[in-house]
């Protein structure tokens, strides 16, 4: 891959290539843009099948995080790692640490935090090494595991999605098919089960789907079943692109709102599925309750400011639902129009944040 051509296309800052021989570290650090402060988002730790996918993966997710904190009102840019390995063979002490030494001489430009294949306990590894990391232990006085405020933050984008397309945001009796039932989805279900829908979800993981039929009366599908099941709202929640080609001539639902990041395969899905009339809730929009939740470790964790900053969910979802209708836009085009205004707009503001170029968190 032309490197230097594609960062240029896409205007990225900055690319770390981590290695350390001794834990077999091997992972890949893409700052997309600090604008509006430093770059903040989580580290995946995936099997990639080559090292031209890693980079790929790391840089489209580094660029959702500037959109996705952007879009949220933070005052912070994007940035993500990918960490090359299996997560549940190939961790060790010394590998977090080791690319907890790299992000801290990065100085700030970039803060961490939990993604796919990472946990509280590797960001309390990290944090042996650096300040420059959150969603460590509510021990250190922090935020923890941001999975069930995302998951919160998805519930509630769901029902202002649900709205516009059935005139109430109650979600009792809705039929919503959950992809993936893992850390975000087993609590976006425990929400939507307390409200009354009648859920169906599929995993490759039979014990996530066991419990999500034992304890939420959920109907199990097989993993390709789920597009094309009868069903109100489709939620992606496992891994991106499950919008495309080959699954939207499936869908019967009228909205798609879920936690995955990147769910469209490329663009143009989302405006084939804008021309069917389906009320799509841009995946950074809606899941971005887990880096709310984690960004306000850096003025000193406190739940109840970070859960009212959640709420703003539901209003950026409605937000951006009424810009596409204005303008006649697909939602993805209307959310990033929001993004990129608040990045133009705040392109002079970045001083006020950072205090002697030093980010805010250094007061920790
Ligand atoms: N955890 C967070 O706070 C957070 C925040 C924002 C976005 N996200 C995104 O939400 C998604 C889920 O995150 P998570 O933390 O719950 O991850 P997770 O790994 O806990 O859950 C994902 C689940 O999807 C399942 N899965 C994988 N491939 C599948 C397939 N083909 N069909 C069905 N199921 C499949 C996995 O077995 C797993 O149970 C990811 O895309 C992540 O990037 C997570
Ligand atoms: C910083 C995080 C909690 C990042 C989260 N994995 C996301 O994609 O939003």
């Amino acid at each position: 891959m032309e490197i230097f051509k594609y960062l240029e296309q896409y205007d990225y800052e900055q690319v770390v290539f981590c290695q350390d021989k001794q834990s077999g570290l091997k992972a890949i650090i893409a700052i997309h843009d600090t604008t509006l402060g430093p770059a903040l988002g989580g580290t995946r730790m995936w099997t990639y099948e080559s090292e031209e996918a890693a980079i790929i993966d790391a840089l489209r997710l580094a660029k959702g995080m500037t959109y996705k904190n952007a879009a949220a009102g933070l005052n912070l840019g994007g940035g993500k790692t990918v960490i090359i390995g299996d997560p549940r063979k190939d961790k060790n002490e010394e590998m977090f640490r080791a690319f907890g030494r790299y992000i801290q001489g990065l100085n700030g430009r970039y803060i961490t935090a939990e993604d796919v294949g990472t946990t509280v306990a590797d960001m309390d590894l990290i944090h042996e090494e650096t300040d420059y990391v959150t969603g460590i232990s509510p021990a250190f006085g922090s935020s923890g595991n941001p999975s069930p405020v995302t998951a919160y933050g998805v519930y509630r984008g769901m029902k202002a999605a649900a709205k516009a397309a059935f005139g109430s945001d109650s979600l009792e009796g809705k039929v919503i098919a959950v992809q993936g039932v893992g850390n975000v989805a087993y609590n976006l279900c425990r929400h939507l089960h307390e409200e009354g829908a009648q859920l169906i979800v599929t995993d490759i993981n039979k014990e996530a789907v066991q419990r999500a039929v034992e304890e939420f009366g959920a109907r199990a599908v097989d993993p390709n079943e789920i597009y094309g099941v009868e069903c109100d709202i489709y939620a992606p929640c496992a891994l991106g692109a499950t919008v495309n080609d080959d699954t939207i001539p499936q869908l019967k639902a009228k909205v798609i709102a879920g936690a995955a990041n990147n769910q469209l395969k490329d663009t143009r899905h989302g405006d084939i599925i804008h021309e069917m009339g389906i009320i799509y809730a841009p995946d950074y929009v809606i899941n971005a309750g887990g880096v709310i939740n984690v960004a306000d470790e850096l003025y000193g964790y406190n739940h109840d400011r970070a859960m009212k900053k959640v709420e703003t969910i539901y209003t950026n979802i409605e937000k951006v639902i009424e810009i596409s209708k204005r303008d006649g836009i697909p939602t993805y085009l209307a959310a990033d129009r929001m993004a990129e205004e608040r990045i133009e707009r705040m392109r002079n503001s970045r001083s006020q944040f950072l205090q002697n170029g030093h980010h805010i968190l250094s007061r920790r």
